[in-house]
């Protein structure tokens, strides 16, 4: 369990300047796993951080009555001239684990598969080579409850794939808190939610209300979780839904990696690209399965039958 009490926290400590969370009093039961919402700069991270003990609040306490891990995939704490290999070992080492280095590095050369870079100074990694490395180094330790920041928007299809997979095989044995702009992952692997808002902190036993909730407050939308469709004429129409949201989200993506006075598209609006091409994949499964299945079938033999009789 997790307890946050009172908690305040804001950046520059003269009187004036605003509070990022103010009074937030949550309870985290063990075992659930929970996403976090709010609009851009709502404090998702601040808070993250404060529970994993990365920063202090103002005021106002967190008692953890768990292990609780740094957050997932943050790559800034790397020694820059040592390898790949020499960070883990120092990491294991700081973690208590000196009679487990062997196998923390066998298992984060494994996951990260940055090849002959594991041998090579931090310093020459792209930033997704960085974040595989803090990615893997996260998953090597037992913790109680894993924090994760964007953690799964790392990375490629195929790394993300492993990501989730390996979050997958914590769940039951860990939980999880959760901080991501994609819905289809926080629903994908959270129970429970918090919404974020003007510094304060809401708590909802389900995430799919929390998603609702967060919407309601940010575009006014009410949000309806993604449902199976039945029959073949309905999988049609949400592929037809998604395509048109997919295109959607693709040309605001556009727009705003076009205007000259955002220097990126924030995480919200590649998450929106991501997720609606996600959808629109999936979509066209249920379509194709369908068909295939309406091909499988044995077509009813109608037999003609004469008026006057009725026999065949
Ligand atoms: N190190 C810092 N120094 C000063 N201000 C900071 C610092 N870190 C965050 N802030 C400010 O605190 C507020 C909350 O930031 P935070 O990163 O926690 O929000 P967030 O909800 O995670 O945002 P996003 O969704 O954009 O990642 C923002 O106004 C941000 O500018």
């Amino acid at each position: 369990m997790i307890e946050i009490r009172n908690l305040y926290k804001r950046y520059h400590n003269h009187h004036d300047s605003p509070w990022v969370l103010k009074d937030i009093n949550l309870t985290i039961p063990s075992g659930v796993s929970v996403g976090l919402l709010g609009r851009n700069g709502a404090g998702k991270s601040t808070l993250l951080r404060l529970i994993g003990g990365m920063d202090s609040p103002d005021r106002g306490d967190i008692v953890r009555n768990s292990r609780v891990s740094w957050p997932i995939g943050l790559a800034g704490g790397f020694q820059g001239s040592m390898t790949g290999r020499q960070n883990v070992k120092f990491v294991a080492r700081i973690h208590g684990a000196e009679e487990e280095i062997e196998r923390v590095v066998r298992e984060v050369e494994a996951f990260a598969e940055i090849g002959n870079a594991f041998d090579e100074p931090v310093k020459t990694y792209s930033s997704g080579m960085r974040s595989r490395l803090a990615f893997g180094l996260s998953l090597a330790f037992d913790f109680d409850v894993y924090l994760s920041d964007e953690a799964t928007a790392v990375g490629d299809r195929a790394f993300k794939a492993k990501a989730k997979e390996a979050f997958k095989a914590r769940v039951g044995k860990a939980s999880l808190i959760m901080v991501s702009h994609g819905e289809g992952v926080l629903r994908e692997f959270c129970e429970a939610g918090i919404v974020l808002e003007k510094g304060r902190a809401q708590w909802f036993d389900d995430i799919e209300e929390a998603i609702g909730v967060y919407h309601q407050a940010t575009d006014g939308k009410k949000v309806e979780p993604p449902k199976v469709p039945t029959s073949l004429s309905e999988a049609k129409q949400q592929l037809m839904q998604a395509n048109l949201e997919f295109e959607q989200a693709r040309l605001d993506y556009q727009i705003a990696s076009d205007d000259p006075a955002r220097n990126d598209p924030d995480d919200a609006l590649r998450w929106r690209v991501e997720e609606s091409r996600e959808r629109m994949h999936e979509a066209r499964r249920y379509v194709q399965q369908f068909q295939s299945q309406a091909k499988a079938k044995p077509r009813k033999r109608t037999t003609k039958t004469t008026k006057k009789t009725g026999r065949p």
